[in-house]
């Protein structure tokens, strides 16, 4: 028997493929490992909230939080990129899930998921299945990104609702094509290819956004339960975010 996960087909959906029993009793042999890429300038329990509630969902074995260098498509950062890193390092202690991946600070230049994603793809030899975590605003814009439809060859998607943000009857048409026979409904699903599948999480709405954090501190006003204090009294100890810095 292959040691590797067949990829999905563009139009192949979960209850076409074959093998379906086999992969079954190989689940252990290929976990899920999740993938949540971000400016996190600065990261806040929007983002740790849904991550914690996507790790248990979908039975991830770890879940990789990767800071975007350079981010595409985007203003440059307030803050550092080391910064970021920093802060993210702080406010994922004491989760075993969690993890700080740093490929894309340590990446000169323009930070290309695409790019990640193959080097885990060949540092897990194939032997683990990657599911890319991304809010429904960033999504609608998947098609702006360098080689796109690759992304679907390399892992799944894992949705989050944004308050503000109605997916289904918002996606550019090329995505919304390249997305009609990959959606699927149960989390179970993802267990059984290794990419191409497009999931929306439930979780908890949160309408928490770095924007308003960055705003708030810069206005001086309370920015306390928005994100882990650990983390807030790193930024105040390296006045980011304040005008000062
Ligand atoms: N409150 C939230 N709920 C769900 N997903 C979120 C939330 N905030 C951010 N995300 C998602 O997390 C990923 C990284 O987001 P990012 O670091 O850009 O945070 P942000 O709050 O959107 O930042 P900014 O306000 O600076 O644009 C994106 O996929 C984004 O859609
Ligand atoms: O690879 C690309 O072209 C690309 C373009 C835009 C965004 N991304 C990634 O999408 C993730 C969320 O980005 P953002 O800007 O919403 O923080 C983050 O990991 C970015 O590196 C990736």
């Amino acid at each position: 028997m292959s040691d590797q996960l067949p990829d999905s087909g563009r139009q192949e959906t979960v209850s076409a493929l074959p093998h379906l029993g086999s992969f079954q009793s190989m689940r252990s042999e290929f976990p899920l490992i999740g993938i949540f890429g971000g400016t996190f300038d600065p990261i806040h329990y929007g983002h740790l909230r849904v991550a914690e509630e996507i790790a248990e969902t979908i039975s991830l074995r770890e879940l990789r939080f990767v800071p975007a260098g350079v981010p595409r498509l985007r203003c440059a950062p307030a803050a550092s990129l080391q910064h970021r890193a920093a802060i993210v390092r702080i406010a994922i202690r004491g989760n075993s899930r969690f993890v700080l991946d740093e490929r894309e600070v340590r990446r000169h230049g323009v930070s290309y998921s695409v790019e990640s994603l193959r080097e885990l793809r060949r540092e897990m030899r194939e032997r683990a299945i990657l599911c890319f975590v991304i809010g429904a605003d960033a999504f609608m814009k998947l098609a702006e990104w360098h080689s796109w439809r690759e992304l679907f060859g390399l892992c799944h998607f894992i949705i989050v609702a944004r308050p503000g943000y109605a997916l289904a009857s918002n996606l550019p048409q090329e995505l919304e094509e390249e997305c009609a026979q990959r959606w699927v409904s149960s989390a179970d699903s993802l267990k059984y290819t290794s990419s191409g599948l497009v999931f929306i999480a439930p979780t908890t709405l949160l309408d928490i956004s770095a924007t308003t954090i960055r705003a708030h501190i810069a206005a001086g006003k309370s920015v306390r339960y928005l994100m882990p204090d650990e983390a807030l009294d790193y930024i105040a100890a390296n006045h980011l975010y304040s005008g000062e810095g």
